[in-house]
């Protein structure tokens, strides 16, 4: 695909989480988490791993922002584990995580990498699940307690700030369908977590208005585009209910001040209603400056008769999937991204996850050639391209993942990364995959 060149300040980078690469879950002061605990509950996560050393990245941080640096990367995203900061969620800091950060973040300013500093990505302090976690109102203020110590130890050298990733899963894979920590299964819980996540982020937002800082804050929920299954009325409807409970439900709240009515209406016909204080609605509506989105895939819609929808991706065929069992439809960005465009009065947008699972392997030689995941990755930006030529302002891009690395419940069994991680002694092997992103940041395009 000759010629795709993307503007000449788009920001190519990467994308990490604490929980899945530190590892040092107990070093230096750093207090237990909700993915510590959970991970060490027996048949919470698949072969019993957890992230106790995951990819040591808290030891190895400068090896791997050199290879950030051989790779080309230009933005490091990454996420900051509460409880090495804040070890019993709130009150006296931990010097030693805190000195973790300043490290990290220096070294990278050092190598010509900008941060991108993502608040929450997961790893709740347990004490503060102790006292009912995201359910609990209060937390959004220990959030902001802990977010407001970052802004002030590192706000003038970090260029970008997410608030949370990903309110969506944190709720629903957390709290309702418990397949993630803390493991509860409760629609009204799982609703109360969400619009708590919502509210902390806006309380965040103004508090690094309230310091100036030079940089710029943001949140990254998850979407995917939802299609209908056939041109049926009722698979039509099924489609939109089913955007409204991903997509609409954060675009609604953060954008236009109000939670979607028709997905109100869905959660109290089924015993869930909420109501939340009007004040907060304008909190969680604070101004950002730009729109984190995370994208992997998308789904075919149906009508259900109880449900009111299934998605019904299990059942089609024709489309290549990732080891996640995710279709592959780089269409799905093109059109979420115009989506967002519209709903979302232009902000500016930056992909702050999209990325692929395959099963890759070594050849005699020592090289992974992940042609799968190389061509993911170029059907992918073949679309955020497209999606920039119709106007949309798409400011960069962060390939999920740097490396290979804990993948929640599913442990160490899918790889995401563009650097292979031997398990056995954590060795580092850069993939065809990230030859490859090393030469699109190079031409800037494909
Ligand atoms: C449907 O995919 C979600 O948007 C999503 C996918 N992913 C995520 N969210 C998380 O933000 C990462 O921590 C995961 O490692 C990554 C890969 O699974």
């Amino acid at each position: 695909m000759p010629g795709i060149v993307f503007p000449k300040d788009f920001i190519w980078g990467c994308a990490t989480a604490s929980y899945q690469i530190e590892g040092a879950f107990d070093e230096d002061g750093k207090g237990e988490s909700i993915w510590d605990r959970f991970s060490h509950t027996p048949g919470k996560i698949l072969n019993g791993d957890n992230g106790d050393v995951a990819c040591d990245h808290y030891h190895r941080y400068k090896e791997d922002i050199a290879l950030m640096k051989e790779i080309g990367i230009q933005s490091y995203r990454y996420s900051i584990s509460w409880p090495r900061i804040f070890p019993e969620g709130k009150g006296q800091y931990n010097e030693k995580g805190l000195d973790f950060y300043k490290r990290l973040t220096y070294e990278l300013l050092k190598n010509g990498i900008k941060p991108s500093v993502t608040l929450y990505h997961w790893d709740l302090p347990q004490k503060l699940q102790d006292i009912g976690g995201w359910a609990n109102r209060d937390v959004t203020d220990y959030f902001v307690e802990y977010a407001g110590l970052l802004f002030e130890k590192l706000g003038d050298v970090v260029p970008y700030w997410i608030t949370q990733n990903e309110p969506w899963i944190v709720a629903f894979l957390g709290h309702m369908m418990g397949v993630h920590a803390p493991g509860i299964k409760d629609l009204k819980t799982a609703l109360e977590v969400f619009h708590n996540i919502l509210l902390s982020h806006g309380k965040a937002v103004g508090a690094y208005r309230q310091l100036n800082l030079p940089g710029k804050i943001g949140i990254a929920p998850n979407f995917s585009t939802k299609y209908p299954a056939s041109d049926k009325k009722e698979d039509i409807e099924a489609c939109e209910l089913a955007d409204g409970v991903l997509n609409k439900w954060f675009i609604y709240p953060v954008f236009k001040g109000t939670y979607p009515e028709d997905v109100v209406k869905f959660y109290r016909d089924r015993g869930a209603h909420f109501d939340f204080p009007p004040e907060d609605m304008k909190i969680i509506g604070a101004d950002i400056d730009f729109l984190a989105i995370n994208y992997y895939t998308s789904e075919f819609v149906k009508h259900h008769p109880v449900n009111g929808f299934v998605e019904i991706n299990n059942e089609l065929s024709q489309f290549e999937k990732t080891e996640m069992g995710w279709i592959i439809y780089p269409k799905g960005l093109y059109d979420l991204l115009l989506r967002l465009d519209n709903d979302c009065n232009k902000i500016d947008i930056i992909i702050s996850e999209n990325g692929a699972a395959f099963d890759d392997k070594i050849d005699e030689n020592g090289n992974i050639n992940d042609v799968k995941r190389m061509n993911y990755i170029k059907e992918h930006l073949i679309q955020a391209h497209k999606a920039i030529e119709e106007g949309v302002n798409l400011k960069g891009y962060y390939l999920w993942s740097l490396m290979d690395n804990f993948e929640w419940s599913f442990g160490y069994s899918k790889k995401f990364g563009i650097i292979h991680v031997n398990r056995e002694n954590l060795k580092r092997t850069i993939k065809n995959s990230g030859y490859l992103y090393r030469d699109i940041i190079k031409n800037n395009g494909l």
